[in-house]
């Protein structure tokens, strides 16, 4: 490792175990046509109460991660490195054990709440289920409880009576998000929550998230391919290409100034909400990602980008060091610089 580079044990260690430490994080898909190495060696830490954003395309691995943090992946799915949530290493969980970290330990909202919801069933049951299933509310007390949360979530109580299909995009996803936190977790994975609703209650349920952390002490990882509403929510921002994490870093600095080409690029696609210099219209990136199947020789990066040069073909530059905040960048460029 050269001088200046930074250990993938992550920017924000104070000695004590953060609330969510992964580490070298491997997914292959085992498929008819062979091996997907879907996510290839990710390591990123979070401390309780912070909020970081992973960013990247579509097919960079970003909902492979989500689901690997709390084992959900398919069958097909084989998994190397570690998951220490508080410590303890979710890969390696009894299922026991994993059962009672679900819900409790750390929660998921995905996109997409009406394939999220069971549709016969109406909403304030299913809220009910983990605190149930959790027993971390009396039998008695869970009405009253699920009245709490729909209203922590900006919803009425007797929205508890109502299926599925009589809320609109907004509300199912209010109700995904007081489902995640009914058991009062440590951990919410958000993976592309506002993906499928219209801009302004995309803004609205971001907010709620944002004012549902803030000062709870509640960890979060939100996932999205779109870096602009990353940057609004998140104190932090890794940036994946083609299963790894080629940028991390404070999401103020990594949006205003990316040092890796692809970071750049992504940044530049998407306007800021409120920013006037940013662009109205995003700018698409030219080319695709590649096939995680077939990944071209050396950075993964090179054939879309356009500072490539010869020596980028015999190299797939490792998350240097490349600034204040814990600034890490996997480019060979940041390398030479930090050396
Ligand atoms: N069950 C699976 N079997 C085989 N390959 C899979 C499976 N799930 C995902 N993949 C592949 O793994 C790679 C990463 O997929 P993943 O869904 O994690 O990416 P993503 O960044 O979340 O994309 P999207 O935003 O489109 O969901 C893609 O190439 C995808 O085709």
């Amino acid at each position: 490792m050269p001088d200046g580079a930074r250990a993938p044990d992550g920017p924000q260690g104070t000695g004590a175990e953060p609330l969510l430490r992964v580490e070298d994080l491997r997914v292959d898909y085992r498929t008819a046509g062979g091996r997907v190495p879907a996510v290839r060696g990710v390591s990123f830490t979070l401390e309780a109460g912070s909020k970081l954003g992973v960013a990247g395309e579509s097919g960079c691995g970003k909902s492979t991660v989500a689901l690997a943090l709390l084992r959900l992946l398919p069958k097909s799915a084989r998994v190397g490195g570690s998951v220490l949530l508080e410590g303890e290493d979710v890969t390696a969980m009894r299922w026991g054990r994993l059962r009672a970290v679900r819900w409790a330990g750390a929660s998921i909202v995905f996109q997409g709440a009406m394939h999220a919801l069971n549709a016969v069933r109406r909403v304030g049951d299913q809220i009910a289920e983990p605190m149930l299933l959790h027993g971390t509310v009396p039998p008695g007390r869970t009405g009253a409880r699920v009245g709490e949360l729909l209203e922590s979530v900006g919803l009425p109580r007797w929205r508890a009576r109502s299926y599925p299909h009589e809320l609109s995009g907004g509300q199912r996803q209010r109700v995904m998000i007081a489902m995640a936190l009914a058991c009062e977790p440590r951990l919410i994975i958000a993976d592309e929550p506002t993906t499928a609703l219209d801009v302004m209650v995309q803004a609205q349920i971001l907010r709620l998230i944002d004012d549902l952390v803030a000062g709870s002490g509640i960890g979060l990882v939100m996932i999205s391919h779109d870096l602009s509403v990353l940057a609004d929510t998140c104190d932090r921002l890794a940036v994946m290409y083609a299963g790894r994490v080629v940028e991390e870093g404070p999401a103020a600095e990594v949006v205003a100034a990316a040092r890796h080409p692809y970071a750049a690029a992504l940044s530049a696609a998407f306007p800021r909400v409120g920013d006037p210099g940013s662009r109205m219209a995003p700018r698409g990136l030219p080319g695709d990602p590649p096939d995680p199947a077939a990944l071209p020789e050396g950075c993964s990066f090179r054939p879309r980008c356009a500072v490539a040069e010869e020596r980028c073909a015999a190299t797939d530059p490792d998350l240097w060091s490349a600034g204040d905040g814990g600034r890490r960048a996997a480019c060979v460029k940041v390398l030479e610089e930090a050396v």
